[in-house]
């Protein structure tokens, strides 16, 4: 679904931010994008999304070369970015104007999102609230059945109830042919949803891991004292927060812990 192969990738007079970084990633998973702020979560989006041209390397989406932007590549990839500018046309307007361009296009999916975001559909898009318009993106991107959907920081700006109606949405509404790729800092508002991790540092994928790996392998826990085998630990008003090895159980995977884990140097395979 996603290739990417030895892919190279500077700013103009920038030091290169990616150097021969490779992935690949199949179809029918919901993937998070951790890294810290300036790590290269924005750009590598773009450069899978065909907005910035690679310096060397190749990325391949289905077998499409992304910045070619072929009407083939476009109808099934749909990017959303963190910050954008909507025009001034109504709801309904712009789905009239835009949902022809995707062939999946879901118009009771959408009625039905728009429906549980609270939103109107005479609503004038440039005139919503930022959380508003981030809503309605992400119903537009959902509706869109786009085989790679990609949300760049999805939950900024969404209310309590909105974060986890989102949740909510990506999880209903995804086929086994489609992959999301997330992007975040919020990783509490993911943890539920998530198949894979990918943590991106220093220009590379420092961290590729799913989830129910993680789980079977690590124990994600609180405790009041320090056990003696502890792979990291932190200190929480209720002890210490700790990754151990599991021991025949699967936990929930603390990701804020594994990310802060990881930082810290601690290598999980
Ligand atoms: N248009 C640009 N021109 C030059 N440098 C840029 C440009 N956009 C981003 N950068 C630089 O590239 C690096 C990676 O930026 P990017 O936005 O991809 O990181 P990020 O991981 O998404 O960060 P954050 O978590 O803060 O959103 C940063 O050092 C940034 O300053």
């Amino acid at each position: 679904m996603i290739t990417i192969n030895n892919l190279s990738f500077a700013y103009k007079k920038q030091a290169p931010l990616f150097k021969d970084l490779s992935l690949e990633e199949g179809a029918g998973q919901i993937i998070g994008l951790l890294g810290k702020n300036g790590a290269g979560k924005t750009t590598l989006l773009q450069l899978i999304s065909g907005l910035l041209t690679p310096n060397a390397g190749e990325i391949t989406v289905n077998g499409q070369i992304p910045i070619k932007r072929s009407p083939e590549f476009l109808e099934q990839i749909y990017f959303v970015p963190e910050e954008f500018i909507m025009p001034t046309v109504k709801i309904f307007k712009f789905v009239e104007a835009h949902a022809g361009f995707y062939p999946r296009f879901d118009r009771t999916l959408f009625n039905d999102l728009i429906k549980q975001f609270e939103l109107d559909q005479n609503k004038v898009l440039s005139k919503m609230s930022h959380g508003q318009k981030k809503k309605f993106r992400i119903a537009f991107a959902l509706s869109t059945k786009c085989q790679v959907i990609i949300l760049d920081e999805p939950t900024n700006g969404l209310d309590i109830p909105s974060k986890a109606i989102f949740r909510q949405m990506v999880a209903g509404a995804l086929e086994d042919d489609q992959t999301v790729l997330i992007s975040t800092h919020q990783v509490k508002d993911v943890e539920t949803l998530i198949d894979k991790i990918l943590l991106v540092d220093n220009g590379r994928i420092i961290f590729n891991n799913t989830i129910i790996d993680l789980s079977e392998k690590y124990d994600f826990k609180i405790v009041s004292h320090l056990p003696e085998q502890v792979l990291y630990s932190e200190l929480n008003p209720m002890g210490y927060k700790v990754v151990t090895a599991a021991n025949g159980n699967t936990s929930e995977v603390d990701i804020e812990l594994l990310f802060n884990a990881i930082n810290d140097g601690v290598k999980f395979n």
